[in-house]
Parts: C-alpha cells; sequence; structure tokens
C-alpha cells in the first residue's frame, strides 16, 4: 500500500520521560484522521511530535519516502501548515497580516507579497469568513474568530498535510459545520491529508477516516469510525461514571433519577426525550413505554428512566409486554403521556392510556405535568 504519511514506533513525552509509546498510524493521501481521548490524554503531545514543536523520544515520522523531520524549515512548512490556537503568541497585526504569513514559506520572512498571494490570501479569508475582521488587531477578536483566522492562515500555506489542535473548540455551531464542510472541500479539490485532535465525538465520528484513540498511556483502538464507536466503548474510553455516552445515537446523558417510578411516561415517535430529561431535573424516577428498539426516544429512556417497557424493532408488541406496562401503570400515580394521537401500527400505547384512564389516574400531557408538583 502506498501511504502518504506515516508514523512508525512513535514514543512521545517530555524532557525524555515516555508519555505515549508505540504510536503508529498510516494515512493515504487525502484521509482525515482524528484523534480522540480524555483530557490530558496526550493528543495534544502526539501532534506535537508530529510537527517537530517537540523532539521525539523515539520513530520516525515519513511523508512520501522522506523523513519530515530531517527535512529544511521551509521545505517542511510547504508540505505541513500546523494550527495551534490553544499556546499562540503574536505581535501586534491585523488578522489579515496573521494570514498572509501563511505565504512565508514562498515569500520568505522578509519577502514581499506577490499579486497571486494576495489573491490567495483575500480567496481564503472569504472562505473561511474573516474578511469582515481582517483590519482587526489579531490579539482583540474572539477565541472563535482567532480560530478562524489560524485555519485561514494554514490554507494559504498550500501544504499538502494540515494538523490542527482541537480547531473547533471555541467555534459555534454555524461554524463548527462550517469548518468541516472546508476540510472536507479540501480534501475533495486539494486532496488535502488533515490530522487533529477534537473533542466534538460526534464531528470525530462524520468526518474522519480514521480515528486514533489515547487514554493517557498508550493508544488505545485506531480504526474506521464504525469500528471505534462500538457499544460501551467511549464510557471505557473517558471514564464515564456521571452519565452515560450512546455510541448508536450519539447521546449524552445527565445520571438516571434512581428509586420506584411513580410515573409511567407513555412515548414514541422521539416524542418522549425532551419529557425524560425534564424529569431528571426535578429527579422524578419514571418508567416509559412501549417504545420500540428504533425509535428516537429509545437511547434516552434507556439512560434515563428506572423502568423501559420495550418492543423489538419492526416487531408487534408481545402481550407480556403489553401486561408489564399494565403493571407499572398500576403501580405509578401518574401518567404523561406524550403522544398527541396514536398511530394505526401504535394500538399498544392507545391500550396503555385508555387502560390508565379506566383505572382512574391522573393523565397529563407532556406539557401539562410541568403545572403540576411532581418532581416537588
Ligand atoms: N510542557 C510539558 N511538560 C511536561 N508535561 C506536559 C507538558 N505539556 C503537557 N504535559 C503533560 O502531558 C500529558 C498529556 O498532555 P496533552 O496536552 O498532550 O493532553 P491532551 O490529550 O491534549 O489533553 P486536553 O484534551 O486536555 O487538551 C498531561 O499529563 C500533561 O500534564
Amino acid at each position: 500500500m502506498n501511504y502518504f504519511f506515516r508514523a512508525e514506533k512513535m514514543t512521545v513525552g517530555y524532557h525524555n520521560k515516555p508519555l505515549i509509546e508505540n504510536v503508529e498510524f498510516a494515512l493515504k493521501k487525502g484521509e482525515i484522521l482524528t484523534l480522540i481521548g480524555p483530557n490530558g490524554a496526550g493528543k495534544s503531545t502526539i501532534l506535537k511530535s508530529l510537527t517537530g514543536q517537540l523532539e521525539l523520544i523515539a520513530g520516525t515520522v515519513y511523508i512520501g519516502e522522506g523523513e519530515l523531520l530531517k527535512m529544511p524549515g521551509n521545505l517542511r512548512s510547504q508540505k505541513m501548515a500546523v494550527v495551534f490556537t490553544k499556546r499562540l503568541h503574536s505581535e501586534l497585526m491585523t488578522c489579515e497580516d496573521v494570514v498572509a504569513t501563511g505565504r512565508y514559506p514562498y515569500t520568505g520572512r522578509f519577502g514581499l507579497l506577490g499579486d497571486e498571494d494576495r489573491r490567495i490570501i483575500r480567496q481564503v479569508m472569504d472562505m473561511v469568513n474573516v474578511t469582515a475582521i481582517k483590519d482587526q488587531d489579531f490579539t482583540r477578536i474572539s477565541d472563535g474568530q482567532r480560530q478562524r483566522v489560524m485555519l485561514a492562515r494554514a490554507i494559504c500555506q498550500e501544504p499538502e498535510i494540515i494538523v490542527l489542535d482541537e480547531p473547533t473548540s471555541y467555534l459555534d455551531v454555524r461554524y463548527k459545520l462550517e469548518f468541516l464542510s472546508i476540510l472536507q472541500r479540501m480534501k475533495r479539490e486539494k486532496n488535502l491529508t488533515v490530522i487533529m485532535s477534537l473533542h466534538e465525538l460526534e464531528l470525530a465520528e462524520r468526518v474522519s477516516d480514521k480515528i486514533l484513540c489515547i487514554n493517557g498511556r498508550y493508544v488505545d483502538r485506531y480504526g474506521t469510525p464504525r469500528e471505534i464507536f462500538t457499544r460501551g466503548y467511549i464510557s471505557d474510553l473517558f471514564s464515564i461514571e456521571s452519565g452515560s455516552y450512546d455510541e448508536e445515537s450519539e447521546d449524552m446523558e445527565l445520571v438516571r433519577a434512581d428509586g420506584e417510578p411513580k410515573v409511567f411516561v407513555i412515548a414514541g415517535a422521539g416524542s418522549g426525550r425532551r419529557t425524560f430529561r425534564e424529569l431528571q431535573r426535578k429527579s422524578v424516577p419514571f418508567a416509559a413505554g412501549i417504545i420500540s428498539r428504533n425509535d428516537l426516544d429509545y437511547p434516552a429512556a434507556k439512560a434515563l428512566a428506572a423502568k423501559v417497557l420495550a418492543a423489538e424493532s419492526f416487531e408487534p408488541v408481545d402481550d407480556e409486554t403489553l401486561q408489564s406496562a399494565k403493571e407499572q401503570i398500576d403501580r405509578c400515580d401518574t401518567v404523561i403521556c406524550c403522544r398527541e394521537h396514536f398511530g394505526t401500527q401504535e394500538a399498544y400505547n392507545e391500550e396503555l392510556w385508555k387502560y390508565a384512564q379506566a383505572a382512574g389516574k391522573q393523565i397529563y400531557t407532556a406539557e401539562a405535568w410541568k403545572n403540576t408538583r411532581i418532581g416537588e
């Protein structure tokens, strides 16, 4: 296999003291690799070592057939752009000046910018949406704006590979999506290779070809998003104790209110999730049903309900589950019905609603229960 960028048997750390050993990966041109892992796991350390900002304790980094860290600085900068927004120092410069420094590998430190350089700078500033702030002092812009200016600077460098440390951490939702779209466009149009660290797992899952999981001692997993996001893995990697993360739905939930349920929530078709979370905020233990395992409500119910009555996906609800749901309603004082009307394939939930009515339960809609004293 013809790889464009390879890390072989890398040992990284500080003051010659290994932090993570045997880091290895190989990327084809145009692939996106993302490093994920808990705070302090070693993601930045690996990125700094790959780019030569921190001396490698052992191992080799290849770009093509050449050893990256043995290349002269200018050649390396033409091949690789580095964006470390966390630690940034700059003298008095406008945002445009900062973007323009991306052209140094081509013009030299004191070289004059030519028309072509200026055209690239303008085009890239437009693409990353920083033209409006180009004349502002770089030290007096927001963290998110700074991240975008630094991205523009890196793109101006016209590198073959770009290395970014937490490039999205300060970006709002619009700019996070724009950032990923820019990376995908650069990958498609220029065959750009990307190595970055991300804390947003849902973004990592969407954009990455490969993911490297670091846990503070070693590389725990390396593979495609499909290979990485298996059930229970993220909770393990991040040692999640307060709450839960569902790898299938990417739902993150706080700690469930445990205890004997006093409220039964009739949900389904995604109608119940908000109510589950509202009940969690009020520390009310609840039961939920009957929810198909492929329903949008299911991951949240599994994480937050003290008891879930579930049905197999695309299968009719069996009598046993219906009976258990009724028994659960018998034990509750209150029923919250999040369904405004029941679908024709949902007769079981309509039956539960009628059952609760016949049993004289207090029945509220998803809106109305909030005006009660439940959870107080
Ligand atoms: N300059 C340094 N000298 C010595 N140790 C350091 C230095 N910088 C970081 N470390 C240590 O190296 C370990 C890994 O840090 P690193 O910054 O690589 O983690 P990270 O995965 O990028 O974390 P985060 O998600 O919090 O940014 C930590 O234990 C940290 O304390």
